[in-house]
């Protein structure tokens, strides 16, 4: 196997064609709806077409569901209201159909995957094809040891691109992403904060289950202790996600690098799923452009992340599970924006010698127009 280069992203990732979009845009001029009476559903669209290279675009007909499973080590410092080394009950929960995810995808129609990394079980109590991409049972205690060896980062993020692959390769034309886990926000934190530069308290958030003021001061104090072990590495991501991060983080981080390469639109969930494409980001700029995200769920940290990754969520709807329930609400309103960008009709040119349209729409600028992005600077 050749040494993973991460650098070699920045090639590997072109952005969204802009012609294309260019297309979708100028075809949006065309319809009969009036410019912005659909509100962000337009530049949504116009997003679609644009990472699917299709003008008008197609419907989005095989989303998936893909959740990364895992411990954290840190869980033992009582950071989460859930015991530590737990996520196999919500591993189970997802497959018997009954977490709130599994739910909403049987009624939406939606397939879900879990991809079992480092939960921290025996192996052999869950499914194969649950398991195939186990690294390791659980992770290290980030606030004095690290999280993962440099080979288990490895492994992991390998782990993550090799199922960004496998879903690539199935024809899954956009990813619902997600995280099971206990512990997980504490990690997510962490790498936010390192890669922002802030302190701990700005991204300790309630976590799952809500946790009491005193768990959320050890949360703080885990975090504060966590970055400092973050700074000698802030430069290399890959020992970045060895030291605070854990094995659902760097094959998130790989899954998102590598559905970028191979054009696969994702709807990131919340804290967890943001933390790797911020982590994603520093290693290639041009990568999140192929995400948007679906929800804000109210963890500081996630705030954070999107504002660095000049992201607007779709909803606000306050959903604190995780499990990717965030991303998945915002699918209908992406196929929503799909279907309006691709279906509705363009309007007839009007007859010779007849008034066309009024010239302030047609000199409307193409540019690209900045709804799902915050205004930079
Ligand atoms: C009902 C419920 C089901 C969940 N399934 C996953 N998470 C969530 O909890 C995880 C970690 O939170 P913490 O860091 O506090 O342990 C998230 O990563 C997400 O998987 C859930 C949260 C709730 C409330
Ligand atoms: O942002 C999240 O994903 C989140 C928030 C609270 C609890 N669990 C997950």
């Amino acid at each position: 196997m050749s040494a993973l280069n991460l650098d070699d992203f920045s090639d590997l990732i072109k952005r969204p064609d802009s012609t294309v979009r260019r297309a979708a845009e100028e075809r949006r001029e065309r319809l009969a709806v009036p410019p912005g009476a659909l509100g962000r559903l337009d530049e949504l669209g116009e997003w679609l077409a644009a990472a699917r290279a299709e003008v008008p675009v197609a419907p989005v007909e095989r989303p998936r569901v893909v959740l990364f499973a895992a411990d954290h080590g840190v869980a033992g410092l009582e950071v989460s209201a859930r015991p530590a080394g737990t996520a196999e009950a919500l591993v189970r929960a997802v497959l018997a159909g009954e977490a709130p995810v599994a739910v909403l995808a049987d009624r939406l129609g939606v397939p879900v995957r879990v991809v079992d990394v480092a939960v921290d079980c025996d192996p052999g109590t869950l499914p194969a094809e649950v398991v195939r991409h186990r690294v390791r049972r659980g992770s290290g205690v980030i606030d004095r040891e690290d999280a993962l060896t440099a080979g288990e980062a490895e492994r992991a993020f390998r782990a993550g691109m090799a199922v960004a692959d496998e879903e690539a390769d199935a024809g899954t034309d956009l990813v619902v992403l997600g995280d099971l886990s206990v512990g997980g926000t504490t990690v997510a934190a962490t790498l936010i904060a390192a890669l922002c530069g802030t302190d701990a308290s700005v991204v300790t958030g309630r976590g799952g289950l809500p946790i009491d003021d005193l768990a959320w001061m050890r949360k703080c104090a885990a975090i504060r202790d966590a970055l400092r072990r973050a700074r000698p590495v802030l430069g290399d991501q890959l020992e970045l996600l060895a030291a605070v991060g854990g094995a659902d983080l760097a094959a998130l981080t790989g899954f998102l690098l590598q559905s970028a390469v191979r054009r696969t639109p994702v709807i990131l969930d919340g804290v967890v799923t943001s933390a790797a494409a911020l982590v994603a980001q520093r290693v290639a700029f041009r990568a999140p452009d192929w995400w948007v995200c679906g929800q804000l769920s109210g963890e500081p940290g996630q705030a954070k992340a999107l504002d660095r990754l000049a992201m607007e969520p779709l909803l606000d709807q306050g959903v604190r599970v995780g499990e990717g329930l965030g991303a998945l609400l915002a699918l209908p309103l992406v196929q929503a924006a799909a279907a309006l960008s691709g279906a509705l009709p363009e309007q007839q040119p009007a007859p010779e010698g007849e008034a066309g349209p009024a010239p302030e729409a047609a000199d409307e600028p193409a540019g690209e127009s900045g709804l799902l992005k915050k205004a930079e600077g």
